[in-house]
């Protein structure tokens, strides 16, 4: 499968780089950042730290790129993505989107979008989230309201967006459970005289700091009792490997919006 990466030379992008230089039947064809980046025209594979340079430099015009692959992985920012989607519904190709911070007219225009292209977007990417997921629909289901539910994430110092994907996808999750909706009944902050806790909300708490790659609790607490399930990233080889596989997946499926659920079959 030929890949293009966006936004390759943040964090995720060189991970992205080597993740595909590193998997069978997939090549890296192109390397997009935007055009103010300080590192448009050095190589990628030098960016990501290969040991020999791949010969795709870093370029800023994603037309030609798009036009000459199967796929395109993001993991950018909000505006950026929501351009690069109605590109690929142009070229027709898979979009697989990890950007998170996205609001619900951005996931109005994704969905779209996904007419055209074959889209895989989830606020996380990994295996160990997705099945976490699951588990929190089924604790959530099971304890019904008489358990407070609390989302807990710590991420590093230059995570720009609160809560995280992931925290929201784990509210989802634990909303669905509960058969309420997560819009009516998320706390997303918490300051001064709050009063007491309102029953069958869902709390979310944000802490950042340091180079944490990305740790979330889900907090089930009753009367004499409290469930807690974790999980923490330890290298963001995770998220990029779940990428690959999206967008190996959505490579042999219909136009249409899918989440990491599909891709795992969970
Ligand atoms: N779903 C998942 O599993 C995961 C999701 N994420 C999410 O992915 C996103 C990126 O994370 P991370 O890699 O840590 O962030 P970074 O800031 O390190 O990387 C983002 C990159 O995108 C670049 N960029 C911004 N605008 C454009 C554009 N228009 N075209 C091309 N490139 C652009 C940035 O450039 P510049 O720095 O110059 O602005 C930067 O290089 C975040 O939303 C994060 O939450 C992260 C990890 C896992
Ligand atoms: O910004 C990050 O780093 C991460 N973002 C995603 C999120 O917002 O949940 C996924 C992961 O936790 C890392």
């Amino acid at each position: 499968m030929r890949l293009v990466v966006v936004g390759s030379s943040g964090r995720m992008g060189r991970m992205l780089i080597k993740a595909i230089a590193e998997t069978e039947d997939c090549t890296l064809v192109g390397a997009i950042e935007h055009e103010h980046s300080p590192f448009v025209g050095q190589d990628a594979g030098a960016l990501a730290g290969l040991p020999a340079p791949l010969g795709i430099p870093l370029s800023t015009d994603p037309l030609p790129l798009f036009a000459n692959c199967d796929g395109v992985i993001d993991f950018t920012a909000p505006a950026a993505t929501l351009g690069y989607a109605e590109l690929a519904a142009q070229a027709r190709i898979v979009h697989v989107i990890g950007t998170t911070g996205l609001t619900e007219p951005d996931f109005e225009k994704l969905r779209a979008a996904a007419r055209h292209a074959r889209i895989v977007q989830s606020g996380n990417m990994s295996l160990g989230v997705n099945l976490l997921a699951g588990l929190v629909k089924k604790a959530a289901a099971t304890l019904g309201a008489d358990f407070d539910i609390e989302i807990l994430e710590m991420h590093h110092r230059m995570k720009v967006d609160a809560p995280s994907g992931t925290a929201l996808l784990l509210g989802e999750a634990a909303a669905e459970g509960r058969e309420i909706s997560l819009k009516e009944h998320s706390v997303r902050v918490r300051d001064g005289h709050t009063g007491a806790r309102e029953r069958g909300s869902i709390g979310f708490a944000t802490l950042r700091g340091g180079t944490v790659i990305g740790d979330h609790s889900v907090i089930f607490a009753g009367a004499s009792e409290r469930l807690e399930l974790v999980h923490r990233a330890e290298d963001r080889g995770i998220f990029a490997s779940g990428a690959i596989k999206a967008a190996q997946w959505a490579f042999k499926q219909k136009p249409g919006y899918y989440t990491m659920t599909d891709v795992l079959g969970l």
